[in-house]
C-alpha cells in the first residue's frame, strides 16, 4: 500500500537490490544484462554496476562510513575495490543540513514551515509544495530535516496506489517495522509522483486535497519537479487551489556550481582516500565539466562522477581523455580571466558534457546572454585589424554563440526577437546605438516578411536580430567596458498583449458588423473609424461602445507607461495558451476606460428584433444578401417536390 520509510529513497535502493546491474555489459561484468541506468540521473533507485561476486560485495559494502571526513579514512589500498554496488548518490546522501547542497535559506524556510505545522494541536492538514528542477535536493532536504526534527516520512507513490489511501494514511499511524525504534508520533505525508491523468484533469486531485485540508492530522508535503524545458508542472497541478487551500510553495533553484563542486570534491577526496590513488581522480577541469553538464542536478552529477571513476573501463578512459583534451584546449585568457559570473554563463564550451543533462536555457537566461553581451579580449596578435574608417565597429570576441542561445531557448527565432525588441533599450546607453539596433531588428523582420521564403529566412532573421543587436551596443564593445550593467528586469513583449487585443477586437467586430462582409483589416481600419466619425446613433449599445472604443484610438488617453508583465527567471521559452488566458485580466486592467464593450468582454450581438437597432439613413448599409433579405422581408418557402 504505502512505502513506509524514514529514509525514503535510500531504503528503496535497498529494496531494488535484486535488480540486475545497469552497466554490466559496458564494464565487462559477469552479469551481462543491460538495463535502464541512472546515467542521466533519471532513476533514483537503480543499482550500480556489479563486477564481482555478490557475497564479497556485501561484506565490502559500507566498511567505511562515507560520511566521515576524508582524513578519518584508513582503508588499505590492497582491500580497495571501487564500491560499484552502491550508487554514490545513496552512499553519500547528505546526513546533515551542513552537507546539503541546497541554499541555506531554502532549508531554513522548509524547516520553519515544518516546525510550525508538526504541532499536532493545529486542526486540519497543512500542505507544503516544494517545486524546482529535478535533482536539486528537494527530497534530500525533507529527509535531512526528518532526522533533525524527529519526524517520520510516510511516502506515497501515486502511480502505484489509489488516491483515497492518502486520506487513510491520515487516519492510521505508520506501521512499526521489526527492529525499528518506537519514535514520537510525528509524521508527514510525502508525495512525489502524480499520475498523468492529474495533469489533464487536476479536479480529482483538488477534491482530495480539499478533503485532506479539512480532515488531515499531519502535514502533507508535495514535491513536484519542473520538466527539462522549464515547464512548471506545479502550475498545471496546483494553480487553481494554491490560494484556496493555502498551500505554501517553496521553490528550489538548481544547485549552484560552487555547492555542486563542494559535493563532488568531497566525494572524490573520500574515494581517492579509500583507493589510495587507484581510481582515476578527475582533475578540476573535469569536475567543472561535470558540474556544468549536470545543469544543477546533484544526482546527475554524482552519477556521472561515479560512472567516470571506473578505471577498468576503457570506455571511461576514452571519455575522460576527450574531456580532458577539451578542457586543456581552452584559451588561456579565458581560464585566467574568467570571473565568477562569467563561469556560469559561457556558452561556447557548453557542448554538453558526456552524460550531461539537456542544456536547455530558460528564456530569462537566454535573453540575458544576448542583452548583456559578454565579450573577451583578443590576445594582441589575434585581434582583427579594421581599416581606420571602420574602427567604430571594432569589437572584442563574443563569449556567446547567438544561434546556439536561440536553439537552446526552445523558442522560435521570431518570438525570441519579440522578447529582444521589448527589452533591448534598457541595455543601451547611446541613442545612436538604439537607432542602429532598431534598424537591425527591422531588417530581421523584413527578411521574414515574404511568406514563400519565410521558412528558409527565419534563421537568418534571428541571426541578424541577435548579432545586430549585440554589435550595435557600443557600450559593450570591449570585454573591459564597464557599461551600466547591473540587474535589469526583463518583461514579456507588449506585442503579445496587443496581438491578443487585436484578435479579440477582430472577433468582436466580425460578430457586431457581420452584415458588412468586410475583411478584419477593413472592418477595423475603414468601417469602424468611419462610423466613429458619424454623429447619428448606431443600432445598439454594444456597437456604439465598440466604435467609441476602437474607432477613436487617437483621441483616447493612453496611459503614460504601460504596466508590463515581468519575465520570471523560470519562464520557459514557450507561449502557452494558458498564459494568454491569464493575461486577459491584466489586459483589461491596462485601460480602465476600455471596460464597456471592450473586446475582452462578451460582445452583445445585435438583436434584429430590436426596433431601436435600425440603421439610420446616414449610416452605411450592409451589402450582404442577408441584409437584403432583412430589408425586403423576403419569404423563402420550402419547396416541396411532390
Ligand atoms: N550534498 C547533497 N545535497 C543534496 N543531495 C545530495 C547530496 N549528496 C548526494 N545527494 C543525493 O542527490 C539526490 C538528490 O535528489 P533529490 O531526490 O533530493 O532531488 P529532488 O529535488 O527531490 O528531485 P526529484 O524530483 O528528481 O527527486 C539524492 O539521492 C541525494 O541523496
Amino acid at each position: 500500500m504505502s512505502k513506509l520509510s524514514l529514509g525514503g529513497k535510500q531504503s528503496s535502493g535497498k529494496i531494488n537490490s535484486w535488480v540486475e546491474p545497469s552497466f554490466g555489459e559496458l564494464l565487462g561484468a559477469t552479469n551481462r544484462s543491460l538495463k535502464k541506468g541512472p546515467l542521466s540521473g533519471e532513476s533514483k533507485t537503480t543499482r550500480w554496476p556489479s563486477t564481482g561476486d555478490q557475497a564479497e560485495k556485501k561484506s565490502r559494502k559500507r566498511k567505511v562510513d562515507p560520511h566521515v571526513s576524508s582524513n578519518q579514512i584508513s582503508v588499505s589500498s590492497e582491500a580497495y575495490k571501487p564500491d560499484q554496488d552502491e550508487p554514490w548518490v545513496d552512499l553519500y546522501a547528505p546526513q546533515s543540513q551542513a552537507e546539503l547542497a541546497v541554499h541555506k535559506k531554502k532549508v531554513e524556510e522548509v524547516e520553519s514551515w515544518l516546525r510550525d505545522h508538526l504541532d499536532k494541536s493545529k486542526k486540519g492538514g497543512a500542505i507544503l509544495l516544494l517545486t524546482g528542477p529535478s535533482g536539486c535536493g528537494k527530497t534530500a532536504t525533507v529527509q535531512v530535516l526528518a532526522k533533525d526534527l524527529g519526524f517520520q516520512i510516510q511516502e506515497w507513490l501515486w502511480m502505484k496506489f489509489y488516491l483515497e489511501f492518502l486520506l487513510r494514511a491520515n487516519k492510521y499511524s505508520r506501521l512499526q517495522m521489526s527492529g525499528e525504534k518506537v519514535t514520537e508520533d510525528r509524521k508527514i505525508i510525502l508525495i512525489e509522483e502524480f499520475p498523468n491523468q492529474f495533469y489533464r484533469q487536476p479536479g480529482g486531485l483538488h477534491d482530495i486535497l480539499r478533503q485532506f485540508v479539512k480532515t488531515g492530522r499531519c502535514p502533507l508535503v508535495l514535491i513536484v519537479s519542473d520538466s527539462l524545458s522549464g515547464d512548471k508542472n506545479s502550475r498545471l497541478l496546483f494553480k487553481d487551489v494554491l490560494h484556496e487551500l493555502e498551500i505554501h510553495n517553496i521553490s528550489f533553484n538548481p544547485v549552484a556550481p560552487t555547492s555542486m563542486m563542494k559535493v563532488l570534491s568531497r566525494i572524490v577526496t573520500i574515494e581517492a582516500g579509500k583507493s589510495c590513488g587507484r581510481i582515476s581522480v578527475p582533475d578540476k577541469g573535469a569536475l567543472d565539466l561535470l558540474c556544468s553538464g549536470s545543469s544543477g542536478d546533484v544526482r546527475c552529477a554524482i552519477n556521472n562522477l561515479q560512472f567516470s571513476s571506473f578505471t577498468d573501463s576503457c570506455l571511461e578512459r576514452r571519455l575522460w581523455a576527450s574531456k580532458k583534451g577539451k578542457s586543456a584546449s581552452k584559451p588561456s585568457v579565458k581560464a585566467k580571466g574568467r570571473s565568477k559570473s562569467s563561469k556560469s554563463t559561457d556558452m561556447q564550451d557548453e557542448s554538453p558534457a558526456i552524460g550531461g543533462k539537456d542544456a536547455s536555457l530558460f528564456l530569462f537566461r537566454a535573453l540575458g546572454k544576448i542583452l548583456y553581451c559578454k565579450r573577451e579580449s583578443y590576445e594582441s596578435t589575434q585581434a582583427p585589424k579594421l581599416p581606420p574608417h571602420l574602427t567604430d565597429h571594432q569589437r572584442d570576441k563574443l563569449l556567446v554563440d547567438p544561434e546556439l542561445v536561440i536553439e537552446r531557448s526552445h523558442m522560435s527565432g521570431e518570438f525570441f526577437n519579440l522578447y529582444l525588441h521589448q527589452n533591448y533599450p534598457d541595455f543601451f546607453s547611446d541613442v545612436e546605438d538604439i537607432a542602429r539596433a532598431s534598424e537591425y531588428l527591422s531588417d530581421a523582420d523584413f527578411l521574414t516578411a515574404e511568406w514563400s521564403s519565410r521558412s528558409t529566412m527565419l534563421e537568418y532573421g534571428s541571426s541578424v536580430a541577435t548579432r545586430g543587436l549585440m554589435h550595435a551596443n557600443s557600450s559593450r564593445a570591449q570585454a573591459s567596458s564597464k557599461s551600466t550593467a547591473g540587474f535589469k528586469p526583463l518583461h514579456k513583449p507588449h506585442w503579445l498583449h496587443i496581438n491578443k487585443m487585436y484578435r479579440e477586437n477582430f472577433l468582436t467586430a466580425q460578430s457586431l458588423f457581420l452584415n458588412f462582409c468586410l475583411t478584419p483589416v477593413s472592418l477595423l481600419t475603414e468601417l469602424v473609424p468611419y462610423l466613429a466619425k458619424l454623429t447619428n446613433p448606431m443600432r445598439n449599445k454594444a456597437q456604439i461602445a465598440f466604435i467609441q472604443n476602437v474607432g477613436h484610438l487617437s483621441q483616447k488617453r493612453v496611459p503614460a507607461r504601460l504596466r508590463l508583465e515581468a519575465l520570471n527567471d523560470k519562464d520557459p521559452g514557450i507561449l502557452d495558451a494558458d498564459s494568454e488566458h491569464e493575461d486577459s485580466s491584466a489586459a483589461q486592467s491596462l485601460d480602465p476606460e476600455s471596460a464597456p464593450g471592450n473586446a475582452t468582454t462578451e460582445p452583445n450581438l445585435p438583436n434584429s428584433q430590436d426596433p431601436s437597432g435600425e440603421l439610420s439613413a446616414s449610416q452605411p448599409q450592409p451589402t450582404s444578401t442577408e441584409a437584403l433579405l432583412n430589408e425586403e422581408d423576403l419569404l423563402i418557402e420550402e419547396y416541396d417536390s411532390d
